[in-house]
């Protein structure tokens, strides 16, 4: 079934189209596939998708995936284009509604991380602080939000929101999660199991809200949420997307409402770590004694000087911890890194 539709005007994927429209504010639309799969574009890059009434739902669920909040990130955003392309071609059917989104479309057409602010710091309300008016990234942030609050409202079945992206630095773990903080949770077996099937192997606990669209999602949408890192940051068309085949498959077979694989070696069991420490640029002479090229999941030792700045600063207390994402080039306030440690008793099952 290659159906008939209107969607992406002449271009020939969401992608293109997404790229082609970054800056145009355009009108919602609506289209019906031949098998009576309903989908929306409710803005540029925003697409939400419902099966058709009396379709089975099997697990229950409704799902939120997004790519391309930092512009730069392209590979995730090929995985999505691609099921995209898949399901408008009919290659399989969809069990459960889904909103799928390409974050920041002015950066994606520049190749960049962002255009005047990380988008993924602006949610949560966070846009409407005064130092982002009018800025379009703090727009869209407003407008993801309202995307995703309309879409929980509409499918009061459990949510799900996985953020996908790539990392600036190389890393000695290729693909990991990062949890949200919300008091009291711990996450379910089946997202553990998910985690696994799109051979992400590696969990960290955040241990505070913040102000991303996984923490978004999962404090005010009551939403499992994860952001999840794929690999590394490269161009559009450079990605081997062989190395992405886990998540595109893993997706797929939540999209299309079908049961989890069993685990497989080497992808059986999830290693944990928690966020110990949140490196924040302080403005105040602060000094990072991390060299901005290492990788990800780095080890120091006990007493290491992590930064300092004119009032304190942060060394590795008695266990050795582990720096990811080492940025120093962030605003004041901004985050340069996160410190974290491997999780102590953890239980297999419930993490
Ligand atoms: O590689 C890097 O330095 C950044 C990769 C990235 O964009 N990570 C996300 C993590 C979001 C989270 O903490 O959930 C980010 O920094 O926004
Ligand atoms: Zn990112």
């Amino acid at each position: 079934m290659s159906a008939k539709h209107n969607l992406f005007g002449t271009h020939s994927d969401w992608l293109s189209h997404t790229l082609d429209n970054a800056d145009a504010p355009l009108p919602e639309i609506k289209t019906l596939l031949t098998d009576g799969t309903r989908i929306s574009r409710k803005a540029v890059g925003v697409l939400d998708i419902v099966p058709p009434a009396g379709r089975s739902n099997p697990n229950a669920e409704a799902i939120i995936v997004s790519a391309g909040v930092h512009g730069n990130e392209t590979a995730p955003i090929e995985v999505l284009n691609g099921l995209v392309s898949e399901l408008i071609e009919g290659d399989w059917e969809l069990a459960c509604p889904v909103l799928l989104i390409l974050g920041n479309p002015p950066a994606m057409v520049a190749g960049e991380r962002f255009m005047e602010v990380n988008l993924n710091r602006l949610f949560d309300g966070a846009h409407g602080r005064s130092e982002y008016k009018g800025l379009a990234e703090a727009e869209r942030a407003q407008e993801l939000e309202e995307a995703c609050r309309q879409f929980a409202m509409a499918n009061p079945q459990a949510l799900s929101h996985y953020d996908l992206h790539t990392a600036i630095r190389p890393s000695h773990r290729e693909r990991f999660a990062l949890y949200p903080f919300v008091e009291g949770r711990r996450a379910p077996l089946d997202q553990c199991d998910f985690l696994l099937e799109a051979e992400v192997e590696t969990l960290l606990l955040q241990h505070k809200a913040g102000t991303t669209f996984s923490s978004f999602s999962s404090s005010l949408l009551k939403a499992e949420s994860f952001t999840v890192e794929l690999g590394k940051v490269r161009p559009f068309g450079q990605n081997n997307l062989g190395r992405f085949s886990g998540i595109r498959d893993a997706l797929r077979r939540r999209f299309r409402g079908l049961s989890a694989p069993y685990r497989k070696p080497p992808f059986d069991h999830l290693t944990v770590f928690e966020v110990v420490h949140e490196i924040l640029n302080t403005g105040k002479n602060f000094r990072f004694h991390i060299p901005d090229d290492v990788a990800n999941f780095t080890e120091y030792q006990p007493g290491t000087v992590i930064w300092e700045d004119d009032e304190t600063s942060y060394r590795v207390g008695h266990s050795p911890e582990a720096i990811v994402f080492p940025n120093p080039e962030v605003p004041i306030g901004h985050r340069v890194g996160l410190i974290i440690r491997p999780r102590t008793g953890s239980d297999e099952n419930f993490i």
